[in-house]
């Protein structure tokens, strides 16, 4: 579902790389805690992911497709397939839960009708049935990262990207989330998370990948945060 060939990553103006020689390969349906010290990399992995950037050499293919051969027009259409979720929830103000994951629907053209079937469906599914008219400033944190969550998979994307989606929520809250997450991935949907919460990588024992100064320095199945 996810390849990188010997990525290295170089952003403008800077002589170190940010990714170097990056191999990994991610299967339909895994779950997988990218992990690391801040500016090891993480976000610039998910980045490329998303072509928001793009290799400066090597090769990353996502869903079939090779990125330094996708053109530009084709980026929207693979984003579609990606739902993502961050630490700072990024959901629109002044709309209610409802209308925050609608909005993701009709960006990409949805009927209305279709609308009105599947973000109810989606919101209980994430806990949210009862509040789907409330404005989301008007929710708890970890009400909130529900709704981020609810809208990244309502169109039902082959990748879920979250990068640190436990970030700002306390620590019984993080385990609600992380279940969530958990069960998307039982739909078959691939999860790839970057997080700095120890507690969760341990207890969740999934794989995990360990990026040290732009180098991939750990691949485990089953594995923890730290080796130490
Ligand atoms: N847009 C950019 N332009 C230049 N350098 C960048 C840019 N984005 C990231 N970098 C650099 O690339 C390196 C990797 O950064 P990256 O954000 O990928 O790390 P990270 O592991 O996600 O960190 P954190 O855990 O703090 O989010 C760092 O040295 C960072 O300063």
């Amino acid at each position: 579902m996810i390849r990188f060939d010997n990525v290295t990553k170089t952003y403008d103006g800077q002589r170190r790389p940010a990714l170097r020689n990056v191999s990994v390969d991610i299967d339909k349906g895994e779950f997988v805690f990218l992990v690391g010290t801040s500016g090891s990399g993480k976000s610039t992995f998910l980045r490329l992911v998303l072509r928001e950037y793009q290799a400066s050499s090597g090769q990353v293919w996502v869903a079939g497709r090779e990125l330094g051969q996708l053109p530009r027009w084709k980026v929207p259409k693979l984003r579609r397939e990606i739902g993502t979720v961050f630490q700072d929830f990024r959901l629109r103000p002044g709309q209610t839960v409802a209308e925050n994951v609608a909005f993701a629907q009709r960006v990409i053209g949805k009927s209305t009708s279709h609308i009105r079937k599947v973000v109810p469906e989606t919101l209980e599914m994430v806990g949210l049935a009862g509040k789907a008219d409330r404005l989301v400033e008007e929710l708890s944190g970890g009400e909130q990262q529900r709704v981020a969550i609810a809208r990244a998979f309502v169109n039902r994307p082959k990748i879920l990207i979250a990068d640190e989606p436990t970030g700002n929520l306390d620590p019984g809250t993080s385990v609600g989330i992380m279940k969530l997450l958990d069960r998307i991935n039982r739909s078959d949907t691939t999860v790839l998370m970057a997080t700095h919460d120890s507690t969760i990588v341990d207890q969740m024992r999934k794989r995990v990948i360990e990026l040290d100064d732009g180098e991939l320095i750990r691949d485990q199945s089953r594995g923890v945060y730290g080796t130490q």
